[in-house]
């Protein structure tokens, strides 16, 4: 029989219920009152996490979302429409929706401060349309109608907390889906989540469209909890102190969500008690989020962590470190899988590709060498549509990939890697893995790449791995998804010499075991010689040589790319 462990979601969820209970059975009315508020901002900061603490966005317009929830069921409450306040509340949501994508648009080409500027001033046009449209029912003093069920304010604490708790469900689930690793890997690299075969645009819509409708739903809790809501409870400002909290507490995750709600409201409410201002709860505010830009990490992600560390296992990659065996001899295939012709970048004056053609044959290992400035990133950028200036022809197994995006050339089969280490490092080592595959995989096929690639224990995360394991990782979460080639831009960076012959003697294995042809961009000539059956040598954006290792780096003109003239000679 299957233990339920005593933190696992199951076990929460049940506390969550029982913690629910106990307050609405022993906490006085007027607390209630108080705790309910709390969980009415609680519901909106778990939807603003997901832009912010997942995503790594900025929106200072969570209030106006709320508004439009609540003016929603206002509307539906006077119109007497069918359904009651449970379904209005729901249908706030939604209504929402709309205006979370449209918010989202933006941000398909703006970050940071100028992404804030936009919803800021998203919030300011909001506040001035609400104020002239008023709150349907506000003016006759028409209150939002609770049904019976839930008319005391015991059981509308207990209506809204399982509002919430429903909410953190469905988060919790949602952030196992490839949304919810492709916005944490959002938040790290847009680039890198793109290459991995994820619509960033439709990644930021979406994460923006269910920040909304949490903010929907929060508003039309509101609206039931006092009845009659006036535009007064919608004030920008109070977006911007939403996105401090949900800053400084993480509200990405429930418990966070759920801290920043009783912050915002029993901080102001304590400083009441004390004869301080209540406005000055504000500041507190904004010292833990100070707090938090300067750690780096949010009370729960610091919370999260000490837990970790508590439960950690101490072993780190069983990286090896004997010599490899004998080298396998590099093969090469015939047809042609990757066609690259006439492929031509510039950057203003500096001409970084001029008509390159390449062609990588199917179950093939090619080497793409180059003194530095070759242009062999740009090369793997242009091929890989990171570039959308690039003239030239890209043809993938017979399909022409000219003019269509990163993710849908990488879902077409072309994966790559970076120099530069890109796998976010919120997830675990599987997290990571399933998210690159872009398919359903196995247990027995991740623990088989695991065993591989030599990546240890698939349940650590990636923020415990050392750069070396990370860039293999990476190469692993490429490989996973079956490409018909992978471009592996300097993968051994980061590794010892014996890692790096191990990882050559694995590369040649690649076409045999995954069917996919490799095009290994690296400085080590001879991890090149023993993986690669091609090599082709680039030199001030040209392709100068071509062909079996041995004997194109041993050309001259190859020797001078890297040496110079005098070297060469001499
Ligand atoms: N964003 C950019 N803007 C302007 N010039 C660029 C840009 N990126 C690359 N270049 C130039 O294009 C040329 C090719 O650079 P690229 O980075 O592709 O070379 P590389 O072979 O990958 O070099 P390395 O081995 O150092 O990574 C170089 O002259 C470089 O200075």
């Amino acid at each position: 029989m299957r233990r339920v462990e005593a933190t696992g979601p199951a076990a929460q969820l049940v506390g969550a219920l029982a913690v629910i209970a106990v307050l609405a059975a022993v906490v006085p009315q007027y607390w209630l009152f108080l705790g309910t508020s709390a969980l009415v901002a609680a519901i909106s900061l778990s939807g603003l996490g997901v832009v912010t603490g997942r995503a790594g966005m900025i929106s200072l317009c969570q209030m106006s979302f709320m508004a439009l929830g609540a003016w929603v069921v206002c509307e539906l409450n006077v119109l007497g429409a069918p359904g009651g306040l449970i379904v209005w509340v729901l249908v706030g949501g939604l209504a929402a929706v709309p205006l979370g994508v449209l918010l989202g648009l933006p941000a398909l080409r703006l970050r940071g401060v100028h992404l804030a500027v936009v919803t800021l001033g998203f919030a300011a046009a909001a506040d001035v349309i609400i104020a002239a449209a008023g709150f349907p029912g506000a003016t006759t003093f028409q209150p939002v109608l609770r049904p019976s069920l839930i008319a005391g304010d015991t059981a509308y604490f207990v209506f809204a907390a399982l509002v919430f708790v429903a909410g953190a469900v469905a988060m919790r689930l949602l952030g196992r889906t490839r949304y919810g690793t492709a916005w944490r890997a959002l938040r790290f690299s847009e680039r890198a989540t793109a290459a991995a075969g994820m619509s960033v645009p439709r990644a930021k819509l979406a994460a923006f469209a269910l920040s909304a409708f949490f903010g929907g739903l929060a508003g039309g809790v509101l609206s039931g909890q006092i009845g009659v809501v006036t535009a007064q409870n919608f004030d920008t400002i109070d977006s911007l102190i939403l996105l401090v909290v949900a800053v400084m507490a993480g509200s990405e995750y429930a418990g966070g969500a759920i801290a920043g709600g009783v912050l915002m409201v029993f901080v102001p409410e304590i400083f009441r008690g004390l004869g301080i201002p209540q406005d000055w709860g504000s500041l507190v505010f904004a010292v833990g989020a100070v707090q938090t830009l300067t750690t780096g990490l949010s009370m729960s992600e610091d919370l999260v962590r000490r837990f970790r560390r508590r439960r950690a296992v101490p072993a780190q990659a069983p990286r090896r470190t004997d010599e490899p065996g004998p080298a396998v001899t590099p093969v090469k295939g015939e047809r042609p899988v990757l066609v690259v012709e006439g492929l031509s970048v510039a950057y203003g004056r500096i001409t970084a590709l001029a008509e390159v053609d390449l062609v990588v044959p199917e179950r093939t290992v090619m080497g793409l060498i180059g003194p530095n400035g070759a242009g062999k990133s740009t090369f793997t950028d242009a091929v890989t549509g990171f570039i959308p200036g690039a003239t030239g022809s890209v043809t993938l197994d017979g399909r022409k990939l000219d003019g269509l995006p990163v993710h849908r050339r990488a879902a077409a089969g072309l994966r790559r890697t970076f120099q530069q280490d890109r796998v976010p490092p919120g997830l675990t080592v599987a997290g990571f893995l399933r998210f690159s595959a872009h398919r359903r995989v196995s247990a027995a096929e991740l623990e088989e790449m695991a065993d591989f690639l030599n990546l240890g224990t698939l349940e650590r995360h990636v923020s415990e791995l050392d750069v070396g394991s990370r860039r293999l990782l990476e190469v692993a979460g490429a490989l996973l998804s079956r490409p018909k080639v992978i471009i592996l831009d300097e993968p051994a960076a980061g590794l010892a010499h014996a890692e790096s012959m191990e990882l050559a003697e694995r590369l040649t294995e690649v076409p045999g075991r995954f069917g996919t042809s490799v095009l290994l961009i690296e400085h080590d000539l001879e991890m090149v010689r023993r993986a690669c059956a091609e090599v082709v040598v680039l030199d001030f954006g040209q392709v100068i040589a071509a062909g079996p290792p041995a004997t194109t780096l041993a050309r001259p003109e190859v020797a001078r790319a890297y040496l110079g003239d005098e070297v060469a000679l001499a």
